[in-house]
């Protein structure tokens, strides 16, 4: 071969290996499109199912509705994956088949509109169109067969004669009978008729992958459906038009005749209670487990709300509050799981997280809440990640970090649930000052579980049965599994 029929091999062999690439890249490049399409819309749909869950109040985990936080948890991150399945397969065969579908259906009605128009009117009965029309084309395509065979023996008999043609002026004559020939008669003529069953064959395909599509969307609609189940749920705690938004509270609670039950005709919770706490007081609420005591507290932060009866905190009925008013006013701060994965100044400026986090105050926070010394101590102080629910620290420094925040917080009213887990005398000595400093300036409701917790409060509250009544501290012992008891009630 000589040297420029290898180079114009090479030439077209390179023409051809950047066509390939092209063409990987172009399917790699849709293949990333669709998928970035697909999770983008499941990131969508989980924020969305997610901030849903975020709004509801507590009835919607709890009341029954047979949804837990781990079915929750599944909706929102498995079922949303396999909406990303169902997206992505959808998408995958609609934006092919939708290109191929306008570009067929274009090709088809330029050729013909008339038949484009029979062939929608007739595409629910595509078999029948198929054969018929396949048995169309073979005819054609005999007929073209027979064409091509006497075009060539027409050419083979006349080009010879040519001069014979010219000296007679046959070409005005020989040109209508080679047009005859080479084209068959009609309005559609066979090379259109051929382009349009080409359009039709190809429009097969698209046709299938939209049903196969369907087919899809049929599967993945039950994991739809669950995770917009969640969105779907109303909440019972309803904000008031008019609700007021307090600034400031001064932190005095009472509770009216408050009566509740988790349902109807479920038994009471709470029975009739009636309380005042002081502005400033700090009242330790101890009492038997099942005793209502995190009822208490719901009813209190509006998680539900009173069946019968109403709470007000400094003469404002709660119902006529702003909901985010209410829980800014009353922190709650439950030592025993409540840290989330993030810094320490995360954790304790939890509260402004969406902001601005004010790290004097972090500081100063920690230093109250007996937290900075092993603040100081760990690899980047503050900016040290403390693992998922704070899993790299002990129990202690869990406790005093929940302390640390309700400091942060700054909330008038502050309920302080006790963490039940023991803690060596070093640590419990450090928790206990910083639940001490914690009572100051603050109206604190105390579940208690030990007996140094409970001498720290001016009243004791004990809540049994629904029953709430005033109990001496003097009343309260430690037995031999060192739990909390009262006129042989264990608490
Ligand atoms: N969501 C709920 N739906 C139905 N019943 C509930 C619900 N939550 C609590 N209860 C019931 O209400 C009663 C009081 O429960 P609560 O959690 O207030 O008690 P507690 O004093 O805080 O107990 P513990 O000290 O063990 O935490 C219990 O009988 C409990 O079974």
């Amino acid at each position: 071969m000589s040297r420029g029929g290898v180079d114009g091999l090479r030439k077209e062999g390179l023409k051809i290996g950047g066509l390939f690439l092209v063409l990987v890249v172009a399917s790699y490049g849709q293949q990333a499109f669709l998928w970035d399409a697909a999770l983008n819309c499941v990131y969508k749909i989980r924020v969305h199912v997610f901030d849903r869950v975020l709004e509801r109040d507590l009835v919607f985990f709890e009341s029954g509705n047979g949804v837990s936080s781990g079915d929750i948890a599944y909706r929102i991150t498995a079922e949303a994956s396999e909406v990303a399945d169902t997206v992505y397969a959808l998408l995958n065969t609609i934006v092919p088949s939708t290109l191929q579908l306008s570009a067929m259906a274009t090709q088809m009605l330029v050729n013909s509109p008339m038949l484009s128009l029979i062939s929608v009117l007739v595409i629910p009965t595509m078999t029948f169109v198929i054969t018929y029309l396949g048995e169309k084309l073979q005819k054609i395509s005999k007929e073209g067969n027979i064409s091509i065979a006497a075009l060539s023996a027409y050419l083979n008999e006349v080009l010879p004669s040519i001069l014979f043609v010219k000296a007679n002026n046959g070409e005005p004559s020989e040109s209508l009978k080679f047009q005859r020939l080479a084209f068959s008669g009609g309005s559609f003529d066979c090379s259109r008729l051929i382009a349009f069953m080409t359009s039709l064959v190809l429009l097969i395909k698209p046709i299938q992958d939209v049903g196969k599509a369907y087919n899809e969307l049929k599967q993945g609609e039950p994991a739809i459906e669950r995770l917009f189940e969640l969105s779907r749920f109303r909440s019972q705690m309803i904000e008031k038009s008019d609700a007021v938004d307090l600034d400031s509270v001064r932190g005095d609670i009472t509770f009216h005749d408050v009566s509740f039950g988790y349902g109807e005709g479920m038994p009471l919770v709470l029975d009739g209670l009636s309380l005042h706490i002081k502005a400033g007081e700090t009242v330790a609420l101890i009492g038997p487990s099942g005793g209502g005591k995190t009822t208490f507290v719901k009813l209190l932060l509006r998680l539900y709300d009173t069946v019968s009866g109403c709470i007000d905190i400094d003469d404002n009925n709660i119902k006529n509050m702003r909901l985010g008013s209410l829980r800014r006013h009353v922190g709650l701060v439950s030592q025993d799981v409540t840290l989330f994965t993030g810094t320490v100044a995360e954790n304790i400026g939890y509260r402004d997280i969406m902001t601005n986090i004010d790290m004097e105050r972090v500081e100063a926070a920690a230093r109250t809440a007996n937290a900075d010394e092993f603040i100081d101590r760990l690899p980047q102080r503050y900016a040290t990640n403390i693992g998922p629910r704070g899993s790299t620290l002990s129990g202690g420094q869990r406790q005093r970090l929940a302390i640390a925040r309700a400091l942060y917080q700054n909330s008038s009213i502050l309920i302080l649930d006790e963490a039940t887990s023991a803690l060596d005398s070093r640590s419990e000595l450090l928790v206990r000052e910083a639940v001490q400093r914690l009572t100051e300036n603050h109206t604190v409701l105390i579940i208690a579980h030990r007996l140094e917790t409970v001498q720290m409060a001016e009243r004791v509250l004990l809540l049994d049965a629904g029953k709430l009544r005033e109990i001496s501290r003097s009343s309260l012992q430690v037995d031999e599994n060192n739990s909390l008891t009262s006129a042989g009630l264990v608490i």
